[in-house]
């Protein structure tokens, strides 16, 4: 396998490697400098040349246009590792995470606090598929892009709410989410998105009026004393590092399944 790192990462590019290695592959890491997709080379000629040396390709890469490039021009499958747009497997580990501390996916309440960003994109994309209520609390202007989330409503499968008031609709949460609030690409922002950011924080409080069976996750990683406090993410009930864990035991499975295994 080949795996494209156009942005950093660790978990994603560590639970690949050991994932596709217990697997009996071997991953090859691309970093940023190797490729330079765009620049150095076009990334429809990336994707005709390592399909002809590997069974399957992994990238992160910045616009979402490169991975369907990718994906377009490669014989071999493709896996999104992140893009600008979306983040589907961690959505994948995610949704093992809640099926086994909830008990299901289904029917379960999913609160998002934050930026209305690629992870939103993907809870989004997977309430259209499994039925379930997916709330996207975020400040006014960082809201989720609006034909994705149109998408997930036309579905008709799972209620969605976008809102721009946590308090009011947190209650009642199997799973409060949190995510950073200036994503890779966006760090020359994080003093003005602190700002626009502020009463989003999870912290006790909002733990509390989530009510006593909420767990809190968060995709790491995280800024403690930023979009969450240090008491909410080492609490017992936060659940980031079998979360964490996940991201290796969902992408096996999604390998195997675009390998034919
Ligand atoms: N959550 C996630 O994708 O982590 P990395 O950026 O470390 O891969």
């Amino acid at each position: 396998m080949s795996m494209i790192f156009a942005k950093p990462s660790m978990r994603t590019r560590v639970s690949f490697e050991t994932g596709f290695s217990l697997l009996g592959g071997h991953a090859i890491y691309l970093g940023p400098d190797d490729i330079q997709m765009g620049k150095r080379e076009e990334t429809r000629d990336a994707a005709r040349v390592l399909c002809r040396y590997n069974d399957i390709i992994m990238a992160r890469v910045f616009g979402h246009q490169d991975i369907l490039d990718l994906a377009k021009f490669a014989t071999v499958p493709v896996i999104n590792g992140l893009t600008d747009y979306n983040h589907p497997c961690q959505i994948m580990a995610d949704a093992l995470t809640i099926i086994e501390h909830v008990g299901r996916l289904e029917g379960t309440k999913v609160v998002y606090v934050g930026d209305g960003n690629n992870i939103v994109h993907s809870w989004l994309l997977m309430a259209s598929v499994i039925p379930f209520h997916f709330v996207c609390a975020c400040p006014k202007g960082f809201e989720p892009d609006k034909e994705t989330v149109e998408k997930a409503r036309k579905a008709g499968i799972s209620k969605i709410e976008i809102t721009n008031d946590p308090k009011e609709v947190v209650q009642g949460a199997d799973v409060v989410y949190s995510d950073v609030w200036a994503s890779m690409g966006q760090k020359e922002e994080a003093a003005y998105r602190k700002q626009a950011f502020q009463g989003f924080q999870v912290d006790e409080f909002l733990m509390k009026l989530a009510g006593p069976k909420a767990y809190f996750m968060h995709c790491l990683p995280a800024e403690r004393g930023v979009e969450v406090t240090e008491g909410v993410i080492e609490a017992p009930y936060s659940i980031v590092f079998p979360q964490a864990e996940n991201r290796m035991h969902a992408q096996n499975a999604i390998m195997l399944h675009a390998l034919g295994l």
